[in-house]
């Protein structure tokens, strides 16, 4: 369960004495996730969620990301908004970890969306591409493609464990992705971790957007690359394009794509695949075998990835059809 930091009953009073939330009855930590401990807060005001930032988020990168979520809510998105405490502050610490609390979103994630909430997701998606437009800072992209080699490299011959010659295999594939990778693309603000677990629903209705710690500036449509791979592949690893045409069909409805954000998408896929393979396979040869969060296969974004580079255009994602 993604609870890496235990917060003990008398730290929590000693924490909450700052926040006009209400009193506590009852406080739990969540199963879900991986990055962040997360910890759902139930006062007698509202409920709430407690993230203590742990793994791969910066403590310097916070101040952005709180800016985002309060600028797409302000726009009008249901996304968490922190919540203040007494000395009008969003940012503390608590057990030596930075934390924030938010606004609990009401809704669930599910496994294997259907077609319907793919194209949610898509105009959900370009909305927040749009409405994240004006944001005052920024943050680069830490695992964009020039971070690829060096995150392989620091795993090395042990990619070998995942088959023969996987080293340089992933080596031959990425070098392809870069070569290819695309420089004069629409870019602004994008969510870059938008998988099935960070949306909410009821029904097929879109309540909610969460976890955005790896948001940053990049290619726009980089974006839909990430969400095509985590929305529209089946459990038996086949590509679904009636999903994906309904993702990207959702998305041109509130943003229209060029032809040259069109043409790169299956280079832009093939990247978000890497990106995600690459970070797994760190995980996986780096998180201890008794650790309490079991690390995501990799392969699984290996076979994504052999995926995009099979196929022979942008027809393949339900383009042009
Ligand atoms: N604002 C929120 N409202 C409702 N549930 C939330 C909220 N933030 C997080 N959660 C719950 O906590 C889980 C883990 O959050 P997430 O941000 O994905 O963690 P991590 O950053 O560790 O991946 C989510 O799957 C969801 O169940
Ligand atoms: N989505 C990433 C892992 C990050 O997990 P999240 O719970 O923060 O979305 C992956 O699947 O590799």
């Amino acid at each position: 369960m993604a609870v890496y930091t235990e917060v003990d009953d008398t730290t929590l009073t000693e924490f909450l004495s700052n926040y006009d939330i209400g009193s506590v009855i009852s406080f739990a930590g969540i199963a879900e996730g991986v990055e962040n401990s997360n910890y759902l807060l139930r006062t007698t005001k509202a409920h709430f969620i407690l993230t203590l930032y742990e793994k791969r988020v910066q403590a310097d990168d916070l101040p952005f990301f709180v800016e985002l979520m309060e600028h797409l809510a302000g726009k009008g998105m249901n996304c968490p908004l922190p919540v203040a405490a007494k000395d009008g502050s969003v940012l503390s610490e608590i057990m030596g970890r930075p934390c924030a609390i938010f606004t609990f979103l009401d809704g669930t994630s599910s496994r294997f969306p259907n077609r319907t909430k793919c194209r949610n997701l898509g105009t959900a998606l370009a909305q927040l591409h749009i409405n994240a437009e004006g944001i005052s800072k920024t943050r680069p992209n830490a695992l964009g493609p020039e971070s690829w080699k060096s995150l392989l490299d620091s795993v090395g011959s042990r990619t070998n464990e995942l088959g023969d010659d996987m080293l340089m295999q992933v080596e031959k594939r990425l070098a392809h992705i870069t070569s290819n990778w695309p420089n004069d693309l629409p870019r602004g603000i994008i969510h870059a971790d938008l998988f099935p677990n960070n949306v909410l629903f009821m029904g097929d209705d879109l309540t909610g957007l969460i976890d955005f710690y790896f948001a940053c500036e990049d290619i726009l449509a980089y974006d839909i690359g990430i969400c095509l791979n985590s929305w529209c592949f089946e459990a038996d690893g086949s590509f679904n394009m009636t999903k994906s045409r309904a993702l990207i069909n959702g998305y041109q409805s509130v943003r229209k794509l060029s032809d040259d954000e069109i043409n790169n998408i299956p280079v832009l896929a093939a990247g978000s695949a890497m990106r995600f393979f690459l970070t797994r396979l760190y995980d996986w040869m780096n998180t201890p075998k008794d650790a309490l969060v079991s690390p995501k296969d990799p392969m699984e974004y290996w076979s994504i990835l052999r995926f995009h580079q099979s196929v022979s255009g942008p027809s393949a994602y339900g383009f042009y059809q």
